[in-house]
């Protein structure tokens, strides 16, 4: 099992199903817990994360836990390779922060890998549902029981006035982060893009990038998340965020109208000759691949292209990453070697659908 989730690239995100899974790719909750009596991770001594590490493993071993939220399986992060987990962090199972040391870190994944918790990370617990499509009210309710069902064994740092207590000021209270990652490609190519994104910091919006704080948005992929944690309820901050995903939902369909309506045949050939250089190219970078990826899925969507699968996108964010390609060659490869590996995958994988 540990296995399948280094080896395998495919992951229940990508299933492409879910509400509106035309523009969100996915839906994630995440809540922020911290063990009573022992100091935060950042400042915690070995034998400390340790001890966390070995609580939060018992806790997950009761069978209780088990038979109410699906099997779970604890992962040393000491015993994976590097390569290893930074597949885990392109299947978006691990935050890129928690790959980069693996002293005294552990996950718990569950076996169809939407649940994953993270252990010292920036906090004892992370605990992340993952979803594809719109499912915030999914992702939180799963994320809510899992919840539960550790604070049943263990003992979280919480305050009676402020909630639970955080790493960072900035998640507490709910300690939840709720987040969609949004296909925008029309809103970009409208220019409309900046001022729509930026105006969201006003209503307590983040707006990040793929693989999430200090990161760009490459193939106009957006992650928007909460800004705050601290006297709203959780339900209140998952219903905020589906009005406001809903919201730019709308505004992407009507640029798309707008393309279709105004630029049809500038449209058409940028997505045409982004699947003729994919379906085509030797060579290919990830920044390109993604652009092109993007204008094939919004071909896609909008009918300019037939006979291949939505879920192209999707699958391509994380088979044609540095880490995957690696993996599947079996051994380390320069920079150029990829972009050949990589140009040759996607060839291989249009050519299913074509
Ligand atoms: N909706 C989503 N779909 C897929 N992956 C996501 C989504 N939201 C976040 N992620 C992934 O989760 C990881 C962590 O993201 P990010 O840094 O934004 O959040 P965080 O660590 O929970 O936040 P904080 O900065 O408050 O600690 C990244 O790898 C990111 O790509």
């Amino acid at each position: 099992m540990r296995d399948r989730f280094v080896n395998q690239a495919l992951t229940k995100w990508m299933e492409g199903t879910g509400k509106e899974s035309e523009i969100v790719i996915s839906s994630r909750v995440r809540l922020a817990r911290n063990l009573c009596d022992i100091p935060f991770p950042n400042v915690a001594a070995a034998e400390q994360t340790k001890a966390v590490v070995s609580q939060v493993e018992g806790a997950i071993k009761d069978a209780e836990i088990e038979q109410t939220s699906g099997e779970l399986i604890f992962v040393n992060l000491e015993e994976l390779e590097p390569l290893d987990r930074l597949v885990l962090v392109d299947k978006h199972l691990i935050s890129p922060q928690h790959a980069e040391e693996a002293a005294g870190k552990g996950l718990i994944l569950r076996a169809d890998e939407a649940v994953s918790v993270l252990i010292n990370e920036e906090d004892h617990l992370r605990i992340q549902c993952l979803f594809p499509g719109l499912q915030l009210e999914e992702a939180w309710d799963l994320a809510s029981r899992i919840d539960d069902l550790l604070e049943s064994k263990l003992d979280f740092a919480f305050d009676e006035k402020l909630g639970y207590l955080t790493a960072c000021p900035t998640n507490v209270g709910t300690g939840l982060r709720a987040s969609v990652m949004m296909h925008l490609p029309a809103l970009v190519l409208t220019n409309q893009a900046s001022r729509v994104l930026a105006s969201l910091s006003q209503i307590g919006m983040t707006v990040r990038g793929l693989y999430g704080e200090g990161t760009d948005a490459t193939g106009n992929l957006f992650q928007i998340s909460n800004q705050v944690t601290l006297g709203r309820s959780e339900e209140e901050i998952i219903s905020n965020l589906v009005v406001v995903a809903t919201q730019l939902i709308d505004h992407e369909r009507m640029a798309r109208q707008v393309l279709l309506k105004e630029t049809k045949p500038q449209l058409e050939d940028r997505v045409c000759r982004a699947y003729g250089t994919l379906t085509s190219a030797r060579i290919i970078n990830s920044q390109e691949a993604m652009t092109l990826l993007s204008n094939v899925r919004l071909g896609i969507d909008l009918g300019i292209i037939q006979g291949v699968s939505p879920q192209v996108l999707n699958e391509m964010l994380v088979l044609t990453r540095p880490a995957f390609l690696q993996k599947l060659a079996g051994r380390e490869l320069s920079p150029f070697e990829r972009d050949v590996q990589r140009a040759s995958l996607i060839r291989e994988r249009f050519s299913l659908d074509g």
